[in-house]
């Protein structure tokens, strides 16, 4: 039994439409008009147990509508999920014991009292039994660095103790599967890479499954095996992120600085019969793009290494931001939630360049 089962899933929301100006207004007194927005379109995928599976897409997507049906918290127009084995808005009490869930942008802790006490309630919500409750909690205080701060109430602590404050409320019960939606939202690195590495601890010792919304792409290359990909309500790609690489990836930019100057008709000249596309950058600089699946990087490199004098040469692998960003383009082109803008994404590029010396 997969530890996730969704079959045809789909969630239409009844939005209110407001007509304009003065006479609408008051027509909309009397008879209000609604129109209904698909959400999430007919979805089916399944999660095995233990697997960590990244569930991303753009804004409105369709995600957070997703988990909320997963949980229990929606209920679905049409569909069928399994959760454990269990309907998420039935069952409510068995289904839940079995799950945790952390919502980056909203806390689960008791905002006035100490961490520590609100711990103890979710015990009692939970029924966790006193020796289950220490034994996990002594552990989750060591892994996630606790100790400091559970005396201390919820809205005196930094984002990065509270996100790690979440992350052990959610697994004071020690569910099986864990729901986290953009749990690394606004963390510095430092906080957003301990909260990677106590989330794979997890899935190896405990063999959790988690199911991760994120904007972060760095929090999936971390983490997940797996990606689902979301666009307009519709999976536009369930795989591994290697292959997710290797489909839409473009291949490798190599940026090359020469002793000497260089002209771009001497470096096609050298490279010539090989699908490639030079740039120059400066006299003594270009950088050349090479399609991976069609032409050899070693054999480019041979090809203008062997002849000109060479001073530093830096492969930059196109980046899962790159990619995705070309899947959003390609797969949203009918979506009306594509904007396009993404700038803030180009301009981290270069910072996330895998440099290598020939
Ligand atoms: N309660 C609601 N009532 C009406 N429409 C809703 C409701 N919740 C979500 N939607 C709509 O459903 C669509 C999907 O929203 P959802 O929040 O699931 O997207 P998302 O992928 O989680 O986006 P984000 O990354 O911004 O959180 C959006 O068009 C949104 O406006």
């Amino acid at each position: 039994m997969p530890a996730i089962d969704v079959q045809l899933l789909r969630k239409d929301f009844k939005v209110q439409q407001n007509r304009g100006g003065l006479k609408g207004a008051l027509q909309d007194l009397f008879q209000r008009q609604y129109k209904e927005v698909a959400a999430v379109k007919d979805i089916s995928f399944q999660i095995p147990k233990g697997e960590i599976c990244g569930y991303i897409g753009e804004n409105g997507a369709g995600k957070s509508t997703t988990i909320k049906m997963l949980t229990g918290i929606l209920v679905p127009t049409s569909g069928e999920i399994r959760v454990n084995g269990f309907v998420p808005y039935k069952e409510r009490e068995k289904f839940v014991s079995g799950i945790g869930v952390v919502f980056g942008q909203r806390s689960q802790l008791w905002w006035d009292i100490g961490v520590i006490e609100s711990f103890q309630l979710l015990k009692k919500v939970y029924r966790v039994s006193d020796q289950d409750f220490k034994v996990r909690l002594d552990e989750l205080v060591q892994r996630l660095q606790l100790e400091d701060i559970l005396s201390r109430p919820v809205r005196k602590l930094s984002l990065g103790q509270r996100m790690r404050c979440e992350l052990a409320a959610s697994l004071l019960h020690n569910p099986s599967i864990l729901f986290l939606d953009e749990p690394t939202i606004g963390l510095d690195i430092v906080v957003k890479t301990e909260i990677r590495e106590f989330l794979i601890s997890m899935n190896q010792r405990y063999g959790t499954t988690i199911l991760l919304t994120t904007h972060d792409l760095q929090d999936i290359e971390a983490l997940c095996s797996r990606v689902i990909m979301l666009d307009d309500g519709r999976i536009i790609y369930d795989g591994g992120l290697e292959e997710l690489k290797a489909k839409w990836g473009k291949g490798k930019e190599v940026f090359l600085d020469f002793d000497n100057p260089i002209t771009l008709a001497r470096l096609h000249e050298l490279t010539a019969g090989l699908e490639t596309a030079w740039e120059l950058i400066d006299e003594r600089r270009a950088k050349v793009l090479i399609p991976q699946d069609r032409v050899n990087i070693s054999e480019v490199l041979s090809r203008v290494v062997g002849v000109l004098s060479i001073r530093d040469i830096k492969i930059v692998e196109i980046n899962t931001e790159d990619i995705v960003r070309e899947i959003y383009k390609s797969g949203s082109s009918n979506s009306s939630s594509n904007t396009g803008d993404n700038a803030d994404i180009t301009s981290e590029k270069e910072e996330k360049e895998t440099i290598g010396h020939a």
